[in-house]
């Protein structure tokens, strides 16, 4: 038997929205998660994504507790959220990226012993896995900064110290990465996968930005309108939906553009080819791609990038 942290059944959460007085009232129902039935494995890596507004923060407030769901189960940790709360906070590590769950006027420092109480950390433990999460997320030099003070990207690493502070068996992060520039973001996620190669965290995280799928996670859940429309692999959903992954190319001499490659398109090429960008589809591998380009350039850098979150979902949904 498979060992799950997450089982959801029939999992469905609806609001209604009143407006208006006396007879002009109305109301507005919104089933802002329809139907969600799915398991996560103990120590998986599960990126759940969908446009704006497809239920995505919904159901990782059901999963935590904070809302109680209109129909439907489901279990965290073998819990029921919203009746063992209070357990299941010292087994889990939430953060949100738009949403701070610091003391906005303390510094760090003090933010982290508060939270070290509240979960009954002993002393020896706290110093230690403070000491490991300072020096891991850098956050040596703002310890002693009020939050309010911080950078974006400071106070991310911030959250997570603290999301992280009581080892959870789950870290759920929604929207990690929004906001932060490049460095900030690819900073956060080399800490991730180390974390969890050491510590075997299991991992949930909302995103809009394929990278961080592609980095994080080995499992996809796509939402749509409040309903899991795929459950897979990164590369099954970009082959499902035909979209494409992109390969740019800085090449050590100017190069004739890079046509002819079998299952790739020339996007563009730029400084006389010394830059050349080429899309291509599930058919191929960027490994092949390369050795293909590399019989007739000799290649200095190169990045992948993965088709848009918002334009694979619209592709899976419409089904073009
Ligand atoms: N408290 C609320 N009251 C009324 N409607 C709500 C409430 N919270 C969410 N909704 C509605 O439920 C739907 C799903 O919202 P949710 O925030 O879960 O989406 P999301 O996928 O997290 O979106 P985003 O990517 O923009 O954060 C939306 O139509 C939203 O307007």
């Amino acid at each position: 038997m498979t060992d799950t942290i997450i089982t959801c059944e029939g999992l469905s959460r609806d609001f209604v929205l009143r407006h208006g007085r006396g007879l002009r009232r109305r109301s507005t129902l919104t089933h802002a998660v329809t139907d969600m039935t799915f398991e996560i494995e103990r120590g998986a890596a599960v990126g759940y994504i969908g446009a704006n507004g497809a239920g995505k923060s919904t159901t990782i407030k059901m999963l935590t507790g904070i809302l109680l769901p209109s129909r439907g189960q489901v279990r965290t940790c073998g819990l029921d959220p919203v009746a063992r709360r209070r357990q299941l906070a010292s087994r889990i590590g939430v953060v949100f990226g738009q949403r701070s769950a610091l003391w906005w006027d303390l510094p760090l420092h003090e933010s982290f012993t508060a939270l070290g109480a509240i979960h009954r950390i002993a002393g020896n433990q706290l110093n230690r896995r403070r000491t490991e999460l300072v020096d891991q997320l850098d956050l040596g030099p703002f310890l002693t900064t009020p939050v309010r003070q911080l950078s974006l990207g400071q106070r991310i690493r911030g959250e997570l110290a603290a999301a992280l502070l009581h080892s959870p068996e789950l870290l759920i992060l929604d929207e990690p990465t929004i906001g932060l520039d490049v460095l900030s973001k690819e900073r956060l996620r080399q800490f991730l996968v180390a974390e969890r190669a050491v510590r075997g965290t299991t991992l949930l995280l909302t995103t809009h930005d394929m990278d961080d799928v592609d980095r994080l996670t080995d499992r996809v859940l796509v939402v749509d309108s409040g309903r899991l429309v795929f459950d897979g692999t990164l590369p099954g959903l970009v082959s499902r939906v035909g979209a494409q992954r992109e390969l740019q190319l800085d090449l050590v001499a100017p190069t004739p553009a890079l046509t002819g490659i079998a299952h790739t398109t020339l996007v563009r090429t730029e400084a006389d080819g010394l830059r050349q960008r080429l899309s291509f589809s599930a058919q191929t591998t960027a490994a092949t791609v390369l050795a293909a380009v590399s019989e007739r350039a000799e290649v200095r850098d190169l990045a992948i990038s993965e088709p848009d979150i918002e334009e694979v979902v619209r592709r899976l949904y419409t089904g073009i």
